[in-house]
């Protein structure tokens, strides 16, 4: 079976437009917002342009002959659309599926991601909010006042964003982009910028009410990695719904399908099996048939991922700015990430919620075998919960492993952050394959973590490793909690920074560029990275944190430096080396905190 040319259904728009026709289209409205390149929805379905089925939707194909498809669902489950917003499209979000089966009585929810086709020089989109509440986002609404709160992202053509239902998004003035989604029209319109639609002379509805049930609040920033699969396919994304992979194309390749694919030319034209499709056209690739493809296209490929729920374990890893939730991989590879302002002056049953909430995604997704947080010191581990955390001055006291347990039915593990990042290095990162690892960081504060053979080694008081604490000069700078003089109070990005603007630098880099401050500096953390090697004697050590982003400045400095206060024997013996999670350290390190 060849493949199987699809004709788009077009869809009349009051922010649509003509420029669709750059991509090859042909309609003579001028306001066409999108194109269906594939849809099977009752209200459009594309039709089949080639080959034997000619004259049937794509609809029919599904219905008539499943074995073109190779999959098991009862409603074709994508969709795709190629749209020119020539205006703003409404400010807007999605149900998920649950949502959409209680409210719609629909099969799918609407998940989708878009793929930037063209977009005017510092062109921004609306994607997320920064509202931290669900009262401030709900007032924002009431209002009207919701554009006041949107986070905007600076978008460029060849840019790719998955767009997890529940997250406010919108479209922008002057952007084409081609969206590969779920089966379904559902979207709540929650801000419509008080216009009018020409066609009834009335404003368009708005669904407030179903919006906010569908909403994130707070919003959960999203990430995945972009995965180079061989030398001309990169995949973008792989979510239970769908995946996507942007295949270019230069020379002649062979290609085969297991279950069904969706073929879309963004650039240039593609030939395929002779066939020759120029960019706007949309192909079905038939379950289990091979192609031979050619020519000088970009293409996007999507296809429906099978059920198996791949194992992951989750990390969280609570910071007093942000909070990240991963699903790591049993081999310690990042999967997918969520992000959540951490809003400590809130009630810490805010943060336990949006945990949930990002767990909850993962669990549709992965199969769940451990849940770890890790979280600023001083914590009681034994009683799973913080103590003082300077940065989380509401928190102080609050339990979190027992609550967090309850919530979500897993077992949870709580450990230091700096002690996680140590393991996430010593199993995977810059430690990997030595017995004795000692992880630094040097970040807003200092802190450390050893681990020897896999195990992290917490003392007798879980507080061994506070290296921010040790005291390098005893009659230097006071610190607000630690020594007098102790290394966080001098060599802290905190402590350089101020240090910075005292001395007319702006920022960490430029004063390191000063040879007598950068001196100073290369003493006192030398110093105490020479107490650590006296101490433990550890194979490695580790360094990471915000300053060690300029390590290129003083590294070399720092390793003499050291070298010279070791034993003569011992001098150059242990290694010092640079992150290499850099800052996947502590989700990767919380996933892994064994109970
Ligand atoms: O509500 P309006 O402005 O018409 O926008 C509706 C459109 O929004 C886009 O972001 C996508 O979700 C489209 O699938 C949807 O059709």
């Amino acid at each position: 079976m060849s493949a199987i040319l699809l004709k788009p259904h077009y869809q009349q728009r009051l922010w649509g437009g003509e420029r669709l026709k750059q991509f090859g289209f042909d309609f003579n409205d001028p306001s066409i917002g999108e194109a269906w390149t594939a849809s099977a929805l009752e209200k459009g379905s594309s039709a089949v342009a080639s080959g034997p089925y000619v004259g049937l939707s794509l609809r029919e194909l599904y219905q008539q002959y499943p074995e073109l498809f190779q999959i098991k669902a009862d409603v074709f489950p994508l969709l795709i659309k190629w749209i020119d917003a020539n205006d703003d499209l409404s400010i807007q979000v999605h149900p998920d599926d649950s949502l959409a089966e209680q409210l719609e009585n629909e099969s799918y929810g609407k998940n989708e991601c878009w793929y930037i086709l063209d977009a005017p020089a510092n062109a921004t989109l609306i994607y997320g909010h920064s509202y931290a509440t669900s009262e401030d986002f709900n007032k924002a609404l009431e209002t009207g006042d919701l554009e006041h709160g949107l986070i905007r992202k600076s978008i460029h053509a060849g840019d790719f964003f998955y767009v997890p239902a529940g997250t406010v998004h919108a479209l922008t003035k002057g952007v084409c982009v081609l969206e590969i989604q779920q089966s379904s029209d559902t979207t709540y319109r929650l801000y419509d910028y008080e216009r009018l639609d020409v066609t009834t002379g009335r404003p368009r509805e708005l669904h407030v009410e179903r919006g906010i049930l569908a909403s994130f609040v707070p919003h959960l920033g999203y990430s995945e990695p972009i995965r180079q699969l061989d030398h001309f396919r990169t995949r973008l994304t792989k979510n239970p719904f769908f995946f996507v992979e942007k295949w270019h194309v230069t020379a002649k390749e062979k290609i085969s399908t297991d279950t069904f694919r969706l073929l879309s030319v963004v650039q240039g034209t593609l030939i395929i099996d002779e066939m020759e499709v120029p960019t706007g056209g949309t192909l079905l690739l038939p379950a289990n048939e091979s192609f031979l493809i050619e020519g000088e296209a970009i293409c996007l490929v999507t296809g429906v991922p099978s059920d198996e729920k791949q194992a992951v374990r989750i990390g969280i890893d609570l910071g007093g700015t942000n909070t990240r939730i991963a699903a790591v991989s049993l081999k310690g590879e990042v999967l997918k990430q969520l992000t959540f302002n951490t809003q400590p002056q809130l009630p810490f049953e805010e943060a336990l919620q949006s945990i949930e909430t990002a767990i909850h995604q993962f669990n549709v997704e992965f199969d769940i075998r451990h849940v770890g947080i890790v979280a600023p010191g001083p914590l009681d581990l034994k009683q799973g919960m913080f103590l003082t955390p300077p940065n989380l001055p509401n928190w102080h006291h609050q339990k979190i492993v027992e609550p967090l347990t309850q919530r979500l039915g897993f077992s949870v593990t709580l450990e230091n952050d700096a002690n996680a990042a140590a393991l996430a290095e010593a199993k995977f990162g810059a430690g990997k394959g030595f017995d004795a690892v000692f992880y630094v960081t040097v970040s807003t504060g200092i802190g450390g973590g050893y681990v020897y053979k896999h195990q992290i080694i917490r003392g007798a008081n879980g507080s061994a490793g506070e290296i921010g604490n040790m005291i390098i000069r005893s009659n230097g700078p006071v610190h607000p909690v630690l020594n007098r003089g102790s290394l966080e109070s001098l060599a802290s990005g905190t402590a350089l920074m101020s240090r910075a603007s005292e001395k007319g630098y702006t920022n960490v880099p430029s004063l390191l560029s000063d040879d007598e401050y950068r001196h100073h500096f290369v003493e006192e953390l030398a110093s105490a990275l020479a107490n650590i090697i006296h101490t433990v004697d550890p194979d490695v050590i580790v360094l990471g944190g915000g300053v060690m982003m300029s390590a290129s400045l003083f590294w070399n400095e720092l390793q003499q430096a050291v070298s010279n206060k070791m034993y003569p024997h011992a001098s150059g013996k242990t290694r010092l080396c640079l992150t290499q999670l850099s800052g996947d350290a502590g989700v990767i390190g919380a996933a892994f905190v064994e109970a």
